[in-house]
């Protein structure tokens, strides 16, 4: 297997009883990507990390990481020492001060002194959280509380971070400051794989992109290919007249992939591959031919509606 692969999973099944959390998974990350996990609740995200990060046992499958399999029922101690894995709901020790958190990090990772110090300073320093390290992190903001999750995670200097959820319940500003975070952290080389059941969260934010659906990995791509589907915009085409002559004119455009009919509302959807020149000729194009036009509008589809669409392509395929 290449080394250049940073995470790679073979046939990885989970299953609670009968129930399966996680079905004959096939992942496959790219060192240095930004992964985004996405999918609705349920769909398995967090079971798949937790496997990866060896807090649970597959019941099937395979990983690797970096080309090294997980051994079952083993300790799996050096591969252990890449992963830094932050999950959802991580214990935050309220009445210890931000130093002394990170520090019982430290010293479980047998960090030894002057590097112990040295490295909590280093991530203090990351997380924008060094005039905090006296306090305690009781006091912190839900942000400050994120951003001190993370410092947590790289403190024994992983190459691959599992983050769990990491931006739900953050407000817009903490969300930009633990963005720049991964960026940096992705800029220094890291792996990062980043769950959200909000792919808007996710889309400034990674390189890649798989969603998952009730335990499948219903697509994996490169948020460039998703992108490129958000590139085919669409045409909103209102009649007052015959939906048939407007579609007879529709026929005549090359851009035109294809159109859906509404014939209570008189709307026709079309998909079109055309530029905004392009638009702008077929507008001209239906009113020479008097067709009576009451809407022309393009619209362009959002990320939601693209995640949407291949949640219900695959459950009905
Ligand atoms: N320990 C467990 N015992 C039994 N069922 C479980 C267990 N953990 C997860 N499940 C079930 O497996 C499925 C997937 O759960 P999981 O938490 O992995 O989904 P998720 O995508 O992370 O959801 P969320 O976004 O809500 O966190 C769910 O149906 C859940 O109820």
């Amino acid at each position: 297997m290449s080394s250049e692969i940073a995470v790679q999973t073979r046939g990885l099944t989970k299953r609670f009883g009968h129930h399966a959390a996680v079905s004959d998974l096939d992942l496959e990350i790219k060192e240095g990507e930004v992964f985004g996990l996405i999918g609705p609740n349920g769909a398995g995200k967090t079971t798949l990390i937790r496997m990866l990060a060896t807090a649970e046992q597959p019941t099937l499958g395979e990983i690797y990481i970096r080309g090294q399999r997980l051994q079952r029922n083993q300790t799996n101690a050096d591969l252990k020492r890449l992963i830094g894995y932050l999950p959802d709901d991580f214990p935050l020790y309220e009445d210890l001060t931000v130093w002394e958190y990170l520090n019982y990090f430290a010293r479980l990772y047998q960090l030894r002194q002057p590097r112990r110090r040295q490295r909590l300073s280093e991530v203090l320093e990351l997380v924008q959280l060094t005039h905090k390290r006296r306090s305690s992190v009781a006091s912190l903001s839900r942000g400050m509380k994120q951003r001190l999750g993370l410092a947590r995670t790289i403190i024994h200097e992983p190459i691959l971070l599992l983050l769990d959820e990491p931006v739900s319940g953050l407000d817009p500003l903490a969300r930009v400051q633990f963005r720049e975070l991964i960026n940096i952290l992705r800029e220094a080389g890291m792996t990062v794989l980043i769950s959200s059941h909000i792919l808007r969260d996710l889309a400034e934010l990674c390189t890649s992109v798989g969603i998952m659906e009730l335990g499948y990995l219903v697509e994996s791509t490169s948020l460039q290919n998703l992108y490129q589907q958000l590139s085919e915009q669409q045409i909103l085409i209102s009649t007052l007249g015959d939906i048939k002559a407007l579609e007879c004119e529709l026929r005549q455009c090359p851009q035109i992939e294809g159109w859906q009919v509404n014939s209570e509302t008189q709307q026709v959807k079309v998909h079109f591959t055309g530029d905004q020149a392009a638009a702008a000729d077929l507008l001209r194009s239906l009113m020479a031919a008097r067709i009576p036009l009451y809407n022309f509008q393009c619209i362009q589809e959002d990320l939601e509606t693209i995640f949407l669409d291949k949640l219900d392509h695959k459950q009905v395929s």
